[in-house]
């Protein structure tokens, strides 16, 4: 099979079913809680990055890098290096780029290139804030994921999340769902992120976008609940697809000695076999 001519979607449905995991590790590189073996070395937020990737690969069913622990620290560079490896290394893995991106239709142009082209990413986050026009020109890039904020984990998406926007009530996050799922998604390139510290949203949000993938960060160091995020994310019928569940902090930094790779895979494991048994249920 040429994963390279794969959609993010098919990647995800393959993934799904040969790794029998819905975990998304977050490659979130904090230089304050990098191990100290890494701690001021030239190429050390990649090395890091790296071998937790290693540890963990055969237990996820996709990797997210987040832009602002990069560019943060200027490594860039490290990131595009980050991704480069990790889709030579494991072309069967989806990688997210986590960047949260949105603007004018111009300047959307260049943030996709800068997602798509410089980083090599399957897939980019976006804000739908600014509307279609500012997500349409990352669609333009056939077969990549295009995954746009819908009800956001932390305690204050609800200031607009919540807000009701149409006469019959319906709130912010559920608009966005609609118009994701039934106006913008003509290619199949949509997904949404919905928090998993809101459970009730993530299965409202199911109801409207039928099959559509849902990348859900909030387990973990955000306490979000695995049982009640499964339940109320699955595809009927189709127990162990459809979400992409992210952890990042609980993962990274399970340990900061020198075991911290081995402790990252401890983590890991235990997380994709609390999703899996939930998805059993
Ligand atoms: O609603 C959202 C959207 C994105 N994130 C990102 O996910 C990870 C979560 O990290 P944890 O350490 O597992 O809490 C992080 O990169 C956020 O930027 C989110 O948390 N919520």
């Amino acid at each position: 099979m040429n994963l390279s001519s794969n959609t993010f979607t098919q990647q995800l449905q393959s993934v799904w079913a040969s790794q029998g995991s819905m975990l998304c590790v977050g490659l979130d590189p904090d230089p304050k809680r990098l191990p100290a073996v890494f701690q001021g070395k030239p190429e050390g937020i990649f090395e890091f990055c790296r071998e937790v990737a290693d540890a963990t690969a055969d237990l996820v069913c996709s990797f997210k890098p987040q832009f602002a622990y990069f560019a943060s620290q200027r490594a860039e560079a490290q990131l595009e290096k980050l991704i480069r490896y990790l889709k030579n290394t494991y072309p069967h893995i989806p990688v997210i780029l986590d960047s949260k991106r949105g603007d004018i239709g111009s300047t959307a142009e260049h943030y996709a290139l800068e997602a798509f082209e410089r980083y090599g990413a399957d897939a980019v986050t976006v804000n739908p804030y600014m509307g279609f026009d500012s997500i349409e020109p990352y669609l333009k890039f056939a077969g990549k994921g295009v995954i746009v904020l819908c009800r956001t984990s932390n305690p204050g998406g609800s200031d607009l999340q919540f807000l009701k926007v149409t006469p019959s009530g319906e709130p912010l996050y559920l608009h966005v769902a609609k118009l994701a799922a039934k106006e913008w998604n003509t290619s199949g390139q949509i997904s949404l992120v919905v928090g998993a510290t809101f459970p009730e949203e993530i299965a409202q949000v199911r109801a409207i976008v039928g099959e559509m993938p849902l990348l859900i960060p909030g387990i973990g160091a955000q306490g979000g609940d695995i049982d009640a995020t499964v339940s109320a994310g699955s595809i009927p019928k189709k127990a162990g697809t459809g979400m992409m569940i992210n952890s990042s902090r609980a993962i990274l930094y399970a340990s900061s000695g020198s075991d911290f790779a081995e402790a990252a895979r401890k983590v890991a494991l235990q997380t994709r076999d609390a999703l899996r048994l939930a998805a059993d249920k």
